[in-house]
């Protein structure tokens, strides 16, 4: 009993003594925010609410533009003033050219870093080779290859509006064709998720986006005691070992255990490699990413301006793109149906706005694709009200700047921005109010950092276009086969669940043929 006192007493005063540097942290830079102990009460809450997001906007609500918060007892800055954004993301660039680890993310290992974790060079080095892969020519060749899955696609549609006229969700067809996308296009592996939806590779990545219990703790214990990190990275790595012992050995271990599913997957990936060896006359990702690694390339790149990757880093990539390229695109299209179902009058508009440019038998073409504006603005808009990923979108100071409105910045400084404020802010968007689904605001030339559902600079998503391409294509086909409905099945509202993307739960809606 003496002991746990003791304990307690020892970790509670040390904690307080970070959270007093914290909170000098904060003084020195003269920005307010929420104190310490609001935030560990909000612990519970963002335990039962799992919506960080909702949490920052409401204390920019309350804070500003400039405000620090605690994680654990790391400060945080949360920035929605678009002109600092614009220098930080921008401008000063190289002092922040990276982003702030995962609690359980392991950068020292040998096992190499994705294109996500990488920092300065190692970051700059990955992204010169993987750039090319959504270059407009590569770009062009992949539509027939997109417009051919979306055509699966639209089988699937049709049987389920037929089987279940009432109403369907849609998410789970839109992760299926997502994932079919990526290897495809990404790593030319033909596949068909969307008539196989237990392959194992697409139940596993769907799993690395559940909430898995002893990932979560051992994320939260990141959070609250990083100095401890290599810790937990133990205590993660022998549970994971533990369970997948006791999965070969107990009888019905398959069934009751979990593994890990980002081990799962990274271990699995020579797959990708060794059918991408037998296929080595394609272009996609996968080619550019092996083509470059040291044993076709010695790694000196002043000669030549060409760069490397290890082995290790290639199947990190494979691991990234998998995962980053299905959830994201997937989540973004159940929005994008979201939005059709429940504005029939922007539906009806966006149907005439394709027919216009797509009478029957139109060839489809890359070209036509980036002249249909309106499609281009009506996805942006539904990714203006509806962010993918703001919690993604971060940075880490790593040469200490002085940045006007905010002071000198030491290195390590952690900074955020809240993309809801951006988003919702009606003197970057307005006249018309931000609440308002209206694509036409995209026809105004906005602030650069006042829409970033794809992040900002140069570290933004590099599978931007990739994504627009597949969402747009996707709606094409859909609208011009389809009206969506809402299902009187399905409540009105979303229901939303956040964790590295905020995704509806299920989206249930209701099909109707547009032509006989
Ligand atoms: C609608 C779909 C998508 C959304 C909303 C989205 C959003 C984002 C965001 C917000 C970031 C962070 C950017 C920043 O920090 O400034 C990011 C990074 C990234 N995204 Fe996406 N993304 C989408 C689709 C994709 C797809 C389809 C791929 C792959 C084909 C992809 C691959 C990546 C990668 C590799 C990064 C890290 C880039 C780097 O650090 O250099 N994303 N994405």
């Amino acid at each position: 009993m003496f002991v746990t006192v003791l304990l307690v007493s020892i970790i509670v005063i040390i904690y307080l003594i970070y959270v007093k540097q914290c909170y000098s942290f904060f003084k020195r830079l003269g920005i307010d925010g929420p104190s310490p102990t609001y935030f560990l009460g909000n612990v519970a809450d963002f335990a039962l609410t799992k919506r960080i997001s909702v949490s920052i906007h409401n204390w920019s609500k309350q804070f500003g533009r400039i405000y620090g918060y605690f994680e654990g007892h790391t400060p945080v800055i949360v920035i929605s003033e678009p002109d600092l954004l614009e220098r930080i993301f921008i401008k000063t660039f190289s002092n922040f050219h990276s982003r702030r680890q995962f609690p359980l993310e392991d950068r020292s290992t040998t096992k190499g870093v994705h294109l996500f974790s990488a920092t300065g060079n190692e970051w700059r080095r990955q992204r010169n080779i993987i750039n090319p892969t959504f270059s407009p020519l590569k770009m062009k060749r992949m539509i027939p290859i997109i417009n051919d899955c979306i055509s699966n696609l639209m089988v699937k549609l049709e049987t389920c509006m037929q089987t279940e006229p009432l109403g369907f969700d849609i998410t789970k067809l839109y992760k299926c064709l997502t994932m079919d996308l990526i290897w495809r296009c990404c790593f030319g592996i033909k596949t068909d998720m969307q008539n196989n939806p237990n392959n194992p590779y697409l139940l596993r990545s769907q799993e690395v986006f559940a909430r898995e219990n002893s990932t979560y703790v051992t994320t939260l214990l990141g959070i609250f005691i990083p100095e401890l990190q290599p810790c937990w990275l133990v205590i993660h790595h022998w549970i994971n070992k533990l369970k997948s012992t006791l999965r070969q050995l107990l009888p019905m271990g398959e069934k009751y255990i979990d593994e890990d599913p980002s081990e799962w997957l990274k271990e699995n990936v020579s797959h990708f490699i060794k059918t991408a060896s037998e296929n080595s006359d394609e272009c996609n990702l996968l080619q550019l990413m092996l083509d470059a690694t040291e044993k076709k390339i010695n790694s000196i790149d002043e000669n030549t301006g060409k760069h490397s990757l290890t082995l290790n880093e290639v199947k990190q990539n494979i691991y990234l793109f998998m995962i980053a390229g299905y959830e994201t695109a997937s989540t973004a299209l159940s929005y994008v149906t979201h939005v059709l179902a429940t504005h029939p009058e922007e539906q009806k508009k966006l149907q005439e706005h394709i027919d216009s440019y797509l009478p029957e038998d139109t060839v489809f073409t890359y070209d036509i694709l980036n002249k249909m504006e309106y499609l281009d603005w009506f996805i942006r808009e539904t990714l203006r009200m509806y962010p993918v990923s703001p919690i993604i979108i971060n940075r880490q100071c790593s040469e200490e700047i002085h940045l006007p409105g905010l002071g000198s910045i030491p290195s390590g400084t952690k900074l955020t921005l809240d993309m809801y404020s951006l988003h919702y802010d009606n003197d970057l968007w307005g006249p018309v109010d931000t609440k308002t689904f209206y694509p036409e605001r995209f026809a105004v030339k906005r602030h650069p950092l006042a829409w970033v559902a794809f992040g900002a600079g140069p570290r933004n998503c590099v599978g931007m276009k990739f994504a627009l391409a597949e969402i747009k294509l996707a709606l094409v086909q859909l609208l011009r086969n389809y009206t969506v409905h809402p299902s009187s099945l399905a409540n009105k509202d979303l229901e939303l669940v956040e964790l590295v993307t905020i995704a509806p739960k299920q989206l249930t809606i209701r099909l109707e043929r547009r032509h006989q």
